[in-house]
């Protein structure tokens, strides 16, 4: 897959399929899109481009909060997620006001076609443009739109899927993701006090803006030097020793040695429970050999 910057001089030769979206965690939804574009691609010996934005579309028309930078996953994971689903070109183009400014026939014009786009793939409620049209049909293009996504509580999307990981649905996050939600840390030093407790922890620091679960003990994989080990996490204020700072802890199973400075990521499985305040260490080690024998038991 090759990754480009849309541009004025940008011009594609041979045809394509063009897949318009955002995308954040390419769910089932957005990978109804790609498997059509997939169908598309083979029947017509075409390759795949999607047009994507590197951040949220709303930063571009609401007041700033800092999480409006927070995604479903990294820019790396995105990018090997679009690969997976069969990109030949990721294509990012900054979303200006300029941009949003644009009619839907400008967007054609001064976008769509640069693409030589022989099929368009949207989803059922994509609009372009500032006059918020779905994208037609022209001579130079057929468009296809995808329909509704959904389960029994309705679109799968990418806002259900944010708030499902921030109240800590780890189990229904994935089910919507088509795969384990995830999060990459580099592994520095704690209080140590893990090796006490007889569950030495990893503790990660996060450098991605992305949406971390929340508070509380889950089953977790970890992969690691590209193996995939089973472990349980803990996110949380370690309240047991009056914490004040969040951290995220993964201990992984029957594996001992130091790797301080090394990147780990954690595939998060199943929330096994909210954080205790224990009244000692010895309630907690009692509580963790239990966690122990439910993230142990876990089948994927
Ligand atoms: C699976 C798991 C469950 C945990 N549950 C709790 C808990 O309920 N309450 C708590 O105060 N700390 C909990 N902890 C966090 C421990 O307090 C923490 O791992 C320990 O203090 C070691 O921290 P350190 O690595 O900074 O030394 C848990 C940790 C893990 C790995
Ligand atoms: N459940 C779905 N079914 C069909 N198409 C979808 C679905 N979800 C998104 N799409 C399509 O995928 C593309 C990217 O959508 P977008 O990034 O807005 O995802 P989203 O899940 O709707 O996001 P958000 O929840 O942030 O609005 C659009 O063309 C959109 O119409």
């Amino acid at each position: 897959m090759e990754i480009l910057e849309f541009n004025e001089e940008i011009k594609f030769d041979e045809e394509l399929i063009l897949v318009l979206g955002y995308f954040d965690g390419l769910h089932l939804g957005h990978q109804a899109l790609f498997a059509e574009a997939r169908k598309v691609a083979a029947v017509l010996n075409l390759k795949i481009a999607v047009l994507t934005f590197p951040e949220k579309p709303t930063l571009t028309f609401e007041k700033f909060s800092p999480d409006m930078l927070l995604k479903l996953t990294s820019d790396q994971k995105r990018a090997d997620l679009f690969a997976e689903n069969g990109v030949d070109y990721l294509v990012f183009k900054d979303f200006t006001s300029d941009f949003a400014h644009q009619t839907s026939e400008e967007f054609s014009k001064n976008v769509v076609l640069k693409f030589n786009p022989k099929v368009v793939i949207t989803g059922f409620d994509y609009t372009t443009g500032s006059d918020m049209q779905n994208l037609k049909s022209t001579e130079d293009y057929r468009v296809i739109i995808i329909p509704e996504q959904a389960d029994d509580q309705g679109k799968i999307s990418s806002t259900r899927i944010r708030k499902a990981v921030e109240e800590g649905e780890i189990a229904q996050a994935n089910a919507l993701l088509g795969y384990a939600y995830e999060t990459t840390g580099l592994v520095v030093h704690g209080f140590a006090r893990g090796r006490q407790l007889g569950y030495p922890t990893a503790n990660l620091v996060i450098k991605d803006f992305i949406h971390l679960p929340a508070v509380g003990v889950y089953t977790c994989d970890v992969l690691f030097h590209g193996e995939r080990h089973r472990g349980f996490a803990s996110i949380g204020y370690n309240d047991t020793f009056n914490g004040t700072e969040k951290t995220v802890e993964v201990h992984i199973f029957d594996f001992s040695g130091e790797i301080y400075g090394e990147k780990l990521t954690v595939l998060w499985l199943d929330k096994i429970r909210d954080m205790i305040k224990f009244e000692n260490m010895e309630q907690l080690i009692a509580q963790m050999k239990e966690d122990e024998r439910i993230a142990r038991r876990y089948r994927l």
